[in-house]
């Protein structure tokens, strides 16, 4: 894995923290790495489960180590952490000391989480790292300068104000909503903004979360200097309707905190705890909600206040273009720059597609030809995608005046 500064971490549910080793060695090797090649240390706890797929790599193996599985921690991270604290105690100069109140040692020391370094056990190179980063940065991503501007402005501003929202009696926290079709870069823009302030990224997926207890954990678990996500909010209004389905059939218990009696998560509940719980807890903390289609929204989402800051991002434009053609081919003019700047500005395409297209060849003539034929596909997608909506639309109305005929005879 490469690395690039400054970066942060990406943690999901069940990553708080994880640890990548990469071998790179020989089939023959690789076959039998879990035996006589990696560190005794975790050795033995991986060799039974890893052999069958070991048996199948290459020359190259990823293994990543997540710290905790379903909240309960993993021991296989615990021997690799010891393992590169031996390796790295002669090398650094930063650890991190713990403590937590169930612990059987009342201190424990170990590297710090973001050190990554090379080793050689028994002539396999093994290359060791304690980060999933993200090389998304405000200069690599096409969204409008102005509002490029304004984001970096606002972020620069929360992260002075400590004082501030003391003195206002206000928590030190900011929500975000991005907003915009799949592709348009939301997920490219949070990266920046953890790179820019150098916070960790904690995505957190609803859907997989069944119980407000496990929410509890989870939120209580995000450390400051976080930015916690929430990716297509809209598609977690899923939780809102099931409960809904579940009311009308006179099964639903939910009570006046918004969540069900026996600790389903909902919608209103996950809300509920983003206003108490996590907005009580910690400094310095970041939220964004994205989604696809902020007409879907549900309206408690939207309600003043919850969200700070909306931002729209857009289709690609001729200066995000312009930003995507230096960064992926290298280059600031061209002449074919005015004939595709006349066609984004006629056919809704988004960074995401203009970056695969830039992608496919590093001759900026074949890869812009390429780019201009591509108009033509998307430009009958988009026509078609267009036709369907409009049938949609037209049946659901259709639907709505049958059953308000239903209704009135
Ligand atoms: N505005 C942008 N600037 C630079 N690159 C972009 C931009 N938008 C998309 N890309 C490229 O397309 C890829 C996919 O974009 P990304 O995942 O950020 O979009 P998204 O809006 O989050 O999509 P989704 O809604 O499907 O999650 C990125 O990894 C990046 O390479």
């Amino acid at each position: 894995m490469s690395s690039s500064s400054p970066k942060s971490k990406i943690h999901t549910i069940k990553t708080i923290v994880s640890t990548i080793g990469t071998v790179a060695t020989t089939v023959m090797v690789v076959r039998s790495v879990a035996k006589d090649y990696l560190p005794p240390e975790f050795r033995d706890y991986i060799y039974l489960g890893l052999k069958s797929f070991i048996k199948k790599c290459s020359t190259h193996l990823t293994i990543v180590i997540y710290e905790s599985d379903d909240f309960k921690p993993n021991e296989i991270y615990k021997a690799a952490e010891q393992y590169i604290s031996t390796k790295m105690s002669l090398k650094t100069n930063r650890l991190k000391v713990t403590k937590t109140p169930n612990q059987e040692h009342p201190i424990q020391v170990s590297t710090d989480e973001n050190l990554e370094f090379t080793d050689t056990y028994n002539e396999v190179k093994l290359y060791w790292s304690s980060d999933l980063d993200h090389p998304s940065t405000f200069a690599t991503l096409a969204m409008d300068t102005d509002i490029k501007e304004k984001v970096m402005k606002d972020l620069d501003r929360f992260i002075a104000r400590r004082d501030y929202y003391r003195r206002v009696g206000k928590a030190w926290k900011r929500g975000y909503l991005l907003y915009g079709p799949p592709g348009t870069g939301k997920s490219s823009l949070i990266a920046a903004m953890a790179n820019y302030l150098n916070f960790d990224i904690y995505d957190l997926d609803l859907s997989t979360i069944k119980f407000n207890t496990t929410l509890r954990s989870l939120l209580v678990a995000t450390e400051n200097r976080s930015i916690l996500v929430v990716e297509d909010i809209d598609c977690s209004v899923e939780l809102h309707d099931r409960v809904s389905a579940e009311h009308r059939r006179g099964l639903a218990q939910d009570n006046h905190h918004g969540y069900r009696k026996e600790g389903q998560v909902t919608l209103s509940g996950f809300l509920n705890f983003i206003d108490g719980l996590w907005s009580s807890c910690g400094d310095e903390r970041i939220i964004i909600f994205t989604t696809n289609r902020k007409d879907k929204l549900d309206p408690a989402l939207l309600r003043p206040g919850r969200m700070d800051v909306h931002i729209n991002m857009s289709y690609c434009t001729p200066s995000g273009f312009r930003l995507l053609a230096s960064n992926y081919l290298g280059i600031t003019q061209h002449d074919l720059f005015g004939e595709i700047e006349d066609l984004i500005r006629k056919v809704e395409i988004t960074p995401a597609e203009v970056a695969e297209q830039l992608l496919k060849d590093d001759d900026p003539d074949i890869s812009l030809c390429g780019l201009i034929d591509f108009f033509d596909i998307k430009k009958k997608q988009n026509e078609k995608a267009k036709a369907k909506e409009e049938e949609n639309l037209a049946a659901k109305e259709s639907e709505k005046i049958q059953e308000l005929q239903k209704y009135e005879n």
